[in-house]
């Protein structure tokens, strides 16, 4: 990682109209992506990872909800950005990974026609040497046979094949900023690996700035360098990977953490979080949205005032001032126990 910022949100808010109302489903989302990092977002189902990500791709309907704050890629402003603006953008500054390559891909054209319209959009590479830029990009990829498979119509490829070509044309025209959304989810376990280590590896060599959408702590222990935790719209911690692990101080990281036994063995009570997360139109976002999902909390005394981030350590913030000195009761055994050795 170096300190050039490739991307810098700043208090990114989307809400949807639902029925005659707007609703909030992210808000405050503040984060930021330097050259050659990788920052994995990570939270439960509908905790508004892929909300964000399209709040900054420009892909939520204007007539629909709303965004709001900001986000500056390369010296652009994207929020406000008008459709004819973003389509300069996407796949250009910004590239995209999605869960399902086959929603990605165009079923009726040929791969090698794909990668080469994504890269006429957008007048970077000659249209003289595209083709050889093609079997590159394939070969980038790990591609075996590029010239066959460039022939090849996206049905006719295995789902691993199908992802590595979507990563092809998200890199066709070297953007800064690569965005992956769940981009193994879909995939077999065995191909999984191969698809992380080929972002992680293409990360490396182009030295991009990489936003990893994942519900899975193992891909984040693996391939972040920051991880953002989201709960109901917001980031509730924020942290360098190694501390996340560490010293998580939120207890909806804890939770997150205990759920992957294979990161975390010990097995407490404390952290059996009771209920689900609240419908966008249950959340009171005035005050804190996790502490009526912990028994053991003091609720009257912390959930009167909406919470913010609170910098714990250095470059790791939490949300709320409930849990920002909260000292849980394991780390109190654990203490005592290095004190007796
Ligand atoms: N187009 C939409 N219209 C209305 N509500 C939406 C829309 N898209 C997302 N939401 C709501 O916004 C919230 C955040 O959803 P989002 O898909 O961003 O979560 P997520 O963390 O990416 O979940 P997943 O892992 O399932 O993709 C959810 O409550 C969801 O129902």
């Amino acid at each position: 990682m170096n300190n050039e910022k490739i991307l810098d949100a700043k208090n990114v808010g989307v809400q949807f109209l639902i029925g005659d109302e707007y609703l909030t489903a992210i808000e405050d989302v503040s984060l930021t992506v330097h050259k050659n990092e990788v920052v994995a977002l990570v939270g439960e189902s509908g905790s508004g990872k892929s909300t964000f990500a399209t709040a900054l791709m420009g892909l939520h309907n204007p007539h629909q909800s709303k965004v709001t704050g900001s986000a500056v890629a390369d010296g652009t402003e994207l929020i406000g950005l008008s459709e004819k603006n973003y389509e300069k953008i996407r796949g250009k500054k910004i590239g995209m990974v999605f869960q399902d390559p086959l929603a990605s891909l165009n079923p009726l054209m040929r791969i090698n026609d794909q990668i080469k319209e994504a890269m006429s959009v957008h007048d970077v590479i000659p249209a003289n040497e595209q083709d050889a830029r093609v079997i590159q990009l394939l070969t980038e990829v790990g591609i075996n046979n590029p010239e066959r498979i460039a022939k090849l119509y996206p049905h006719e490829l295995s789902g691993g094949m199908r992802q590595r070509v979507v990563i092809a044309l998200a890199i066709a025209n070297e953007p800064d900023l690569i965005i992956a959304d769940e981009p193994t989810t879909a995939l077999d376990v065995t191909i999984q690996a191969q698809i992380l280590d080929l972002i992680k590896d293409i990360q490396r060599k182009k030295e991009a700035g990489v936003i990893l959408i994942t519900h899975d702590l193992g891909v984040v222990a693996e391939t972040a360098d920051t991880v953002a935790v989201m709960y109901g719209g917001q980031i509730v911690e924020l942290a360098p990977v190694v501390e996340l692990f560490n010293n998580p101080k939120h207890p909806y990281t804890r939770s997150l953490l205990r759920a992957n036994p294979s990161l975390d063995t010990d097995s407490d009570e404390l952290y059996v979080i009771k209920g689900k997360i609240p419908s966008l139109k249950d959340m009171d976002r005035n005050r804190d949205l996790f502490i009526d999902r912990v028994d053991w909390m003091d609720t009257e005394k912390y959930s009167k005032t909406k919470p913010e981030l609170h910098e714990v350590a250095p470059n790791h913030f939490v949300r709320g001032e409930s849990w920002k000195d909260f000292y849980f009761p394991e780390d109190q055994d654990n203490s005592n126990e290095s004190e007796n050795v």
